[in-house]
């Protein structure tokens, strides 16, 4: 493999949250230019707050940092940072999850977090001939009465939404909580993704799969917890999103080392490999297949495995992916051919 074959290798990036893309440099900037008070004196303070012990203390930042998140432009300037890095890493094809009760709560409005993200996309394609789709994603610690209001504040843009997703704090959030939004998410079209078995126990992704009839699994680590459900989930050949790097930073694995991804794909699972929130978490798509590679000794064609995996699972049309498909085979073949 070539030095730079993780960041050069066309993949899809399917587990990104854009408000965990938000840099310090940026954050400290906004705070400022928003006249947003923060608690960091500086960057580097910022980064030292980065020290999590789980899933909360991580949100607790997270939601903090979004705060300095006001205006149509800041949206822009986020997740334009972000496609620039993504282009960088190789990523032909990206669908990112937004929070919106994070903003709508805060008085931002729904079209203001749109508008910005839409100007971005737009960015994307131009720029880096990327594709890019939005996931609206509920939060799961609030209840499923503000979820249906989420989606109905969402209606006039729903046709530039590929999907749903449901993230933040896990456990007591069981995916039956929301067993009725994603039923009519799924009315209106969208796709439906689940945070399931990052922290919380293999029931919920059970619960994901039989109750909300979700598209894909977001991290399911803990499936590996129940051979049965591991036996399903290959069968199906649902895609797991897989996050080691913030595996390790919310300590759900205790060292890179220690990482399950090459026992995944042993298993027969359609594990692919994300960010999840690289801002947070130490690195982007290209690090996170670095790292984990590395660390467990993957195979070239382990690695390609993952990337394949991300176009096999990405919410394409037949003809895109084929097209995703074929420039893969044609990089790996380049690649073997100089190597
Ligand atoms: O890793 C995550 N898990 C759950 N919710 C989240 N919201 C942003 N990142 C995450
Ligand atoms: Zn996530």
């Amino acid at each position: 493999m070539t030095p730079d074959f993780y960041s050069r290798l066309p993949k899809a990036e399917l587990h990104l949250h854009i408000e965990g893309s938000l840099e310090p440099e940026l954050m400290f900037a906004l705070s400022r230019r928003n006249r947003i008070a923060i608690p960091f004196a500086s960057v580097d303070d910022i980064r030292a707050a980065y020290r999590f012990t789980d899933l909360q203390s991580f949100l607790d930042i997270y939601y903090a940092g979004a705060a300095v998140l006001q205006t149509e432009e800041d949206f822009h300037d986020l997740a334009a940072a972000y496609f620039d890095r993504a282009a960088a890493d190789g990523v032909v094809h990206a669908e990112i999850f937004f929070d919106p009760q994070t903003h709508t709560h805060r008085g931002i409005p729904m079209g203001v977090v749109l508008d910005g993200l839409f100007a971005a996309i737009e960015g994307a394609r131009s720029r880096h001939g990327m594709t890019v789709e939005l996931i609206l994603s509920y939060l799961r610690h609030l209840d499923e009465e503000d979820a249906f209001a989420t989606l109905r504040a969402a209606e006039p843009w729903l046709d530039r939404i590929v999907g749903v997703g449901l993230d933040s704090s896990e456990r007591g959030n069981p995916p039956a909580k929301f067993a009725r939004v994603f039923a009519a998410s799924r009315e209106r079209g969208l796709k439906l993704c689940c945070h399931a078995g990052e922290e919380g126990p293999p029931a919920y992704i059970r619960e994901a799969l039989d109750l909300l009839a979700v598209d894909r699994i977001d991290h399911g680590n803990r499936a590996l917890e129940d051979p049965a459900l591991v036996a399903r989930l290959a069968r199906t050949a649902m895609t797991l999103t897989v996050c080691p790097l913030s595996n390790v930073a919310l300590r759900n694995v205790d060292r890179i080392e220690d990482h399950p991804i090459d026992r995944m794909l042993d298993l027969g699972l359609r594990a692919t490999v994300h960010s999840d929130d690289p801002a947070y978490f130490g690195g982007y798509i290209a690090e996170n297949y670095r790292a984990v590679a590395e660390a467990r000794r993957l195979s070239r064609d382990a690695v390609v495995t993952l990337a394949r995996n991300s176009f096999l699972g990405a919410f394409l049309d037949d003809a895109a992916l084929a097209d995703h498909l074929a420039r893969l085979d044609r990089f790996v073949a380049a690649d073997v051919a100089a190597t």
